[in-house]
């Protein structure tokens, strides 16, 4: 995979220097009597790449589907701008907010440039008598948006295969395609779930450059990753979620170096762990029954 950035889109306005383009407080969901997110906050600002990452089932991509519209919060609320963001994926799309998905969402029987035009139809203003009519006002903004898609492939090294169907790319390109037709959407901030699951290395290495290239375009980000590697090397600030709870948050180094982010990992409880005041209680009854039974063996042995 290629990234070229020698024309670069100008997707949407770049935003101001400075502040906050995320603010998410208290997001809580619940799915009957499951808490898959439970009371997170999480800001990105402008000009961060942030990584968020946790075990699996640990409530990330709900976290993101509450982001983003596709699911109403039980509980707290998403500003994207200072805003509050409507519950509607196409308004949050409007107002700035675009991503990708875990399970590749592409029309799969259009061309990749018909896929990028999609992604346009936030920003296009030409109504439905225009199209009808093609009259010269719907033929320049179709032009306009061709244009603006075709930046885009170039961004994203798709170019060549403008008029392949999406279905018959290679894995790792229809994900830049994904990325693609988000950035149609001209966001402010991107939101990517898993961008390099089935990827390989050198994809993998790619995909990282393209998302540096998006946040010099004026874009922050917030990414969802499994590959370790990836979001270490990639992301200014890395937040932890197990078990829907934020458990960490901070630079790569402190993150990598936090036992309880270790343990998460690898399945060991750890003080304060959702859960772990029941599994103390087990282990302590489990430990009375044990001290119980030796010193009734050395009674026996005893007599
Ligand atoms: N629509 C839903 N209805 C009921 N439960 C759900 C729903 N969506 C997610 N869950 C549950 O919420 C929990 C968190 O799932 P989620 O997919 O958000 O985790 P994740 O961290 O993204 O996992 P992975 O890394 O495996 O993708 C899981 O227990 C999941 O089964």
């Amino acid at each position: 995979m290629t990234t070229t950035t020698k024309t670069p889109a100008a997707p949407g306005p770049a935003p101001a220097a400075g502040g906050t383009v995320l603010d998410a407080t208290g997001v809580t969901m619940r799915f009957g009597g499951l808490t898959a997110v439970r009371s997170v906050d999480l800001t990105v600002d402008s000009g961060e790449i942030v990584g968020l990452i946790g075990p699996n089932g640990a409530g990330k991509t709900t976290f993101f589907n509450c982001l983003t519209g596709l699911y109403v919060p039980t509980e707290g609320t998403v500003k994207y701008r200072g805003k509050v963001l409507p519950h509607r994926s196409h308004l949050v799309t409007m107002a700035g907010v675009a991503r990708t998905f875990q399970n590749i969402r592409l029309f799969a029987n259009m061309t990749v440039l018909e896929n990028v035009l999609v992604g346009r139809h936030t920003r296009t203003k030409e109504g439905l008598w225009s199209a009808l009519l093609r009259g010269p006002g719907f033929r320049k903004a179709e032009q306009d948006s061709e244009n603006k898609a075709m930046e885009l492939l170039e961004f994203t090294g798709l170019a060549a295969k403008r008029d392949h169907i999406a279905r018959n790319l290679a894995y790792g390109e229809q994900r830049k395609l994904e990325i693609a037709r988000a950035l149609a959407s001209e966001p402010g901030l991107l939101l990517l779930d898993e961008p390099t699951a089935g990827m390989n290395p050198q994809e993998t290495m790619a995909t990282q450059e393209l998302v540096r290239s998006i946040r010099q375009q004026g874009i922050a980000v917030l990414v969802i990753e499994h590959d370790m590697r990836f979001i270490f090397n990639l992301c200014d600030r890395v937040a932890v979620l197990v078990q829907g709870e934020k458990l960490v948050e901070g630079t790569p180094e402190r993150v990598q170096s936090d036992e309880r982010v270790v343990a998460a990992y690898l399945g060991t409880p750890f003080e304060g762990e959702p859960g772990e005041s029941e599994a103390a209680e087990v282990r302590a009854a489990e430990t009375g029954k044990q001290e119980a039974a030796e010193a009734g063996q050395e009674e026996g042995e005893d007599q």
